[in-house]
């Protein structure tokens, strides 16, 4: 190959330039003298020319980066380089992109840097976007800090492919409607000793609550009963869940997702890695025994027909692996058990601070079960106005506001717009759930929307969800939760109970004697929204009822007894 270079030499006056012509054995210099004036004028003209315009291309092209292309949905305006980064919302995240939806509409777009994000904030849109094109938008964003904590194992954040399948086609055997039914039992047990819990130690009704929703989640996947609420499991489930939230969390770890180099940082000035490396063994420790349990427990022929001891034996027909066996187990732990826990919390909160609501609730239980016996399941149907709470409680205060992101597998066009291959997809629960083309004032919690009898809703609005069997704060499309069942039973149950059971007060301050309200907002933040610890005065409404819990307690004892127990 010949190489053909232009270059100066700057003289006492002139910069003369130098024409070299190179092969791969030869460089031949051709000196100015041999050159005639006028040729060598050119070629610093145009060399001068090539750079030029070379350097304007370049500068044009990275000027583009972070301005919004054209036919990608609207959105707040954009900066050279970082695009939105400088405005993207540090804390609270659902609240500005919610604000955001009300200027821009109910597909908007995004620029973080070169990348693209899309936030979907109506359910009609969320319909079209994760329904009706769910083949294209049902993958995951690649997010570096998960990537080094599950290796794309955990099936929450899996990529969308032959693996997420596998995954999902497994929790589907365990979570499906039908199969929900067969885990009654252990709910029914689990739900009583919450009861009895709270007549015993009331001051701990929060710990009494992620107890619960722990216990359901480790004895049906571990086959592991936590009957404390300060037991090792459920301690380093939630303490093991707080530090990954914490490294989640906007803020949480640098933006290595938009500029790369930031990963090869040494370990001693990004605490973050630390973080995860301790993240993903805390995990190892915890879970790697308990799966060791479920092998011994089929060695030795003691099964308790948890649903890790099926997958262990079915690893071949769900294509897993030993790790993939585990990862199963721990996604559907570390999805099911907050969440749900989450949800009766709010539930709680939000019967303190309209006590009117609770009131009405607890007449009508009052009117369909009475003194002598406690709630079933079955009862929900007859119980209106608290399915109506139930629904009212999703709406406002959906468990995680934001979903977890979709990405989009291939370039699309939703709503009109263009959507690119590689786009994050936000659906933004709270944004829907606020629509007030959907939703009279939004904001306040009135469950008495949902009595159609009473005050009718807008048209078309039956219930909040995407589909109209579930709230829209399990998600949509191919990736919708797939444990709204067993949560809907678990909550059910619950809800029902702990309204049959209990009078639910304000606390009085010691000093002045008044009521403490609770604040509604007074969340953590992050991907799932928890109300923080709060105060509540729980006392039984009736003696029979006492007796009556603890009969039922007493009467749960050979359920807990198939599983091994944690305390
Ligand atoms: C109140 C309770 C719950 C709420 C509000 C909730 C909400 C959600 C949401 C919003 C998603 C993301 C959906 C999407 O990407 O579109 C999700 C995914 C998921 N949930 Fe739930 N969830 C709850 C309980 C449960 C339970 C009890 C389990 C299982 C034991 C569970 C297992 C999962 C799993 C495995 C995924 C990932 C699905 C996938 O990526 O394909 N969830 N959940």
């Amino acid at each position: 190959m010949i190489h053909i270079r232009f270059s100066a030499e700057l003289g006492s006056k002139l910069i003369r330039p130098r024409l070299c012509i190179k092969d791969a054995d030869h460089e031949v210099m051709v000196h100015p003298r041999s050159v005639p004036p006028h040729i060598t004028v050119m070629s610093l003209l145009l060399t001068v020319s090539v750079l030029a315009i070379l350097s304007l291309w370049m500068v044009k092209r990275l000027w583009r980066i972070g301005s919004r292309e054209q036919a990608l949905p609207p959105g707040p305006p954009t900066l050279p380089l970082i695009g939105n980064l400088h405005v993207f919302p540090q804390t609270r995240a659902h609240l500005r992109l919610t604000e955001w939806a009300r200027t821009y509409g109910e597909i908007y777009s995004l620029k973080i840097g070169s990348g693209t994000a899309i936030v979907v904030s109506s359910a009609k849109m969320a319909r079209e976007c994760f329904e009706l094109h769910g083949a294209t938008t049902s993958d995951r964003p690649a997010i570096h800090v998960i990537e080094l904590v599950y290796k794309g194992l955990e099936m929450p954040w899996s990529r969308y492919g032959t693996h997420w399948r596998n995954m999902r086609r497994a929790a589907h055997d365990l979570l499906n409607k039908e199969a929900c039914l067969s885990h009654l039992p252990i709910q029914r047990a689990e739900a009583s000793q919450l009861m009895h819990d709270i007549l015993q130690q009331p001051q701990h009704l929060y710990a009494h609550i992620r107890r619960y929703t722990a216990s359901v989640a480790f004895s049906l996947i571990f086959g592991i009963h936590c009957s404390m609420y300060d037991n090792p499991i459920v301690e380093e489930f939630y303490e093991g869940q707080r530090t990954w939230e914490h490294i989640l969390r906007p803020g949480g770890h640098p933006p290595v997702d938009i500029f790369p180099l930031l990963k090869h940082v040494p370990e001693r000035w990004a605490s973050w890695k630390g973080l995860c490396r301790e993240v993903r063994s805390r995990q190892h420790q915890l879970y790697f025994p308990l799966l060791q349990n479920c092998i011994d427990r089929i060695k030795s022929d003691r099964r308790n027909h948890s649903f890790m001891e099926y997958v262990l034996e079915h690893e071949d027909h769900y294509e897993f692996t030993r790790e993939m066996t585990v990862y199963l187990g721990i996604s559907l732990i570390e999805a099911g058990a907050d969440t749900t826990a989450i949800f009766l919390q709010f539930f709680l909160v939000f019967m303190l601070a309209h006590p009117d609501v609770k009131f009405r609730a607890q007449k009508d239980i009052d009117d369909v079960i009475g003194d002598n016996r406690s709630p079933n399941l079955e009862d929900i149907d007859d119980l209106p106005y608290i399915k109506a709470i139930i629904n009212e409680v999703h709406r406002c205060r959906p468990v995680a506001p934001t979903a977890i992101p979709h990405a989009a597998t291939k370039d699309e066009r939703i709503g009109g717009f263009f959507i690119p291959k590689g786009s994050a997809i936000f659906m933004n629960i709270w944004g829907m759930s606020r629509d007030p083309e959907l939703f009279d004032d939004p904001n306040r919690f009135w469950p008495e929307r949902y009595l159609k009898s009473e005050h009718g809703t807008k048209p078309g609005v039956d219930t909040t969800g995407l589909r109209s069997d579930m709230p829209m704060s399990f998600g949509g499309g191919r990736r919708i939760c797939p444990g709204v069942h067993l949560a809907y039973n678990s909550i059910a149950m619950n809800v029902m109970n702990l309204l049959w059971a209990f009078n639910i007060e304000l606390p009085k301050d010691p000093v002045t004697g008044n009521s403490i309200p609770p604040d509604e907002d007074d969340t953590t933040d992050g991907l799932f929204l928890t109300p923080k610890p709060f105060k509540c005065d729980i006392t039984p409404r009736s003696t029979a009822k006492v007796d009556i819990i603890k009969k039922q307690f007493n009467a749960a004892e050979p359920t807990f007894e198939l599983f091994d127990k944690s305390s």
